[in-house]
């Protein structure tokens, strides 16, 4: 017992000890103790025993979860000076996925990336993809009504389509489109780098990495030279697209980053310009990366939602109906008046978010915090799950019921869990402006014309199911049955043409 609290004592500081936590076994730390499929359910359980901050330790990585929102906003936000870093992952580099700015260390470059986005995607600019958005998910519906049963592939062109618009001002395919395909390869390849049989290997012994091709152990070496040449592949061919096309487009009529960008860079000094391309190439495709999981995930827990509660469906089409008619499609001045639907949106995000460690903040500096110690490089993690269950905040927290966000008038309350699943202080989405229309735009639409059931057997009865969850980049739930058809008042000669009009 005495060595096992070894470390922990080793890491008090000036008599400030670590914030309470299980106790460590040497080298391993907590590991086994984690489910690391899922590991916020362990933090949630361990908020019982161990209060809203706890200390983990990981290998040799000291972790600090956060179990509360009141924690989160004391510490990401009103100390983001010191914590708005990155967690170092010895993976990250050799697999090309540094290149992805949202794991960049706080410091200039990541500046630099994080005002590109920002100057596209702060809320007033987001405006002007609005009209793209409203055309791409009524395109949506129709593809849905064509195919049903490909639900998920809808979703993901949505995205997609949506944020190739947004970064590149370029229409990818509905099916097998090339863009998107270099994004996906670079995804696939860049998954296998969090594997903890490649993170700590390449921890432990750097020099894995240039091992020579017929040496043992240089699987890995390849396997990330892989995916660094999947991610040049990824950042290129869609940025050599958008200059190529500003080029041939001379009245240049869709907004896009990367435009606006190039343009902008014409103001910089010739000595400045490859800094900024560079960065905003980098941006580019964060922000894609970003967006596109995330946006899709989202997507099917609604679906997965609307099967197994069908009066919620019910509920928000008589109150479409009834505030916009029949015959018209939901836009963005209806939204104020749709409270119901925003209500089943932020159940939605609620109950099974689909980042639900957020993304692990790191400590710059070490800090001492409400009498804790707290190691520089700790790993931060706001804990979006043990928000989201709160069950004095969320009673009957796991089942999906809009109404807990709607005043006994019928108004909504004010409480907004976009605020925390969108994470926290500095690094916050700056996509979130985007990603709330989209999400909108998309139920909105969906819930105007679509039937969502449970999909039914050969003598007509519910194929009942019990949700299951893949936990990859985002958590979200596996293929499930349902039937998904046309409201009785839709027909698809109605949609195209309020495409066309649109
Ligand atoms: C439903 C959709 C989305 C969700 C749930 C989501 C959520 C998040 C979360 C939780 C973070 C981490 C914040 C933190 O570290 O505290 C993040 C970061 C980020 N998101 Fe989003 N996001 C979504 C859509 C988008 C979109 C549409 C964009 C497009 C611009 C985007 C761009 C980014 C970028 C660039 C970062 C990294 C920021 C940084 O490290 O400074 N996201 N997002």
């Amino acid at each position: 017992d005495v060595i096992r609290r070894l470390p922990q004592a080793k890491r008090r500081r000036k008599g400030f000890p670590l914030p309470p936590g299980p106790t460590p076994v040497p080298l391993l730390g907590n590991i086994f103790s984690i489910d690391t499929v899922e590991p916020w359910k362990t933090y949630t359980d361990w908020k019982a025993t161990y209060g809203e901050i706890l200390y983990v330790r990981l290998l040799d990585q000291d972790v600090v979860v956060l179990n509360s929102q009141p924690e989160v906003l004391e510490m990401l936000e009103k100390r983001s000076q010191i914590y708005s870093d990155r967690p170092f992952i010895a993976s990250l580099v050799p697999y090309g996925l540094d290149r992805n700015f949202a794991f960049a260390p706080y410091g200039d470059h990541w500046r630099l990336c994080r005002r590109i986005i920002h100057q596209t995607f702060r809320a007033e600019a987001a405006f002007a993809f609005r009209p793209m958005q409203l055309r791409r998910a009524r395109q949506m519906i129709v593809n849905m009504i064509d195919n049903p049963e490909q639900y998920s592939s809808h979703y993901s062109t949505f995205s997609a389509a949506v944020a190739m618009s947004a970064i590149y001002d370029y229409e990818p395919r509905t099916r097998d489109d090339p863009m998107v395909h270099a994004v996906e390869r670079f995804i696939e390849a860049a998954i296998l780098s969090s594997a903890l049989w490649r993170v700590i290997p390449l921890t432990i012994f750097p020099f894995l990495m240039h091992l020579p091709d017929w040496c043992p152990g240089s699987s890995i070496k390849r396997e990330a030279n892989h995916s660094k040449r999947c991610a040049t592949e990824s950042i290129e061919k869609p940025y050599q697209y958008a200059q190529k096309r500003m080029q041939t487009v001379s009245d240049h009529p869709n907004p896009s980053m990367v435009s606006d960008h190039i343009t902008r860079m014409q103001n910089h000094d010739e000595s400045y310009r490859p800094e900024y391309e560079n960065a905003l190439k980098e941006a580019s495709v964060t922000a894609f990366l970003a967006s596109a999981e995330t946006t899709t995930s989202t997507l099917l827990i609604f679906t997965l939602a609307m099967v197994l509660h069908p009066h919620v469906r019910r509920r928000a089409q008589a109150e479409i109906d009834a505030v916009i008619g029949m015959d018209a499609l939901p836009d963005y001045d209806d939204r104020p008046l749709l409270p119901y639907v925003e209500a089943i949106i932020r159940e939605t995000v609620r109950w099974q978010p689909v980042l639900p460690c957020s993304v692990p903040h790191a400590a710059a500096t070490s800090d001492i915090y409400k009498g804790f110690y707290i190691p520089k490089g700790a790993t931060v993690i706001g804990n979006v799950w043990a928000i989201s269950r709160d069950e004095s905040r969320y009673p009957n927290a796991s089942e999906f019921i809009p109404e807990r966000f709607l005043t006994a008038d019928g108004t909504l309350t004010d409480d907004d869990p976009l605020q925390f699943t969108f994470g926290f202080g500095r690094r916050v989405c700056p996509g979130r402006h985007t990603a709330d229309a989209s999400l909108w735009t998309a139920i909105a639409t969906m819930l105007a014309t679509l039937d969502f059931s449970h999909a039914k057997d050969a003598e007509g009865r519910d194929i009942e199911f019990e949700p299951k969850y893949a936990n990859g980049v985002t958590h979200h739930p596996i293929a499930f049955p349902c039937s998904i058809s046309p409201r009785s008042h839709v027909s698809k000669s109605v949609l195209e043409r309020a495409l066309h009009v649109g």
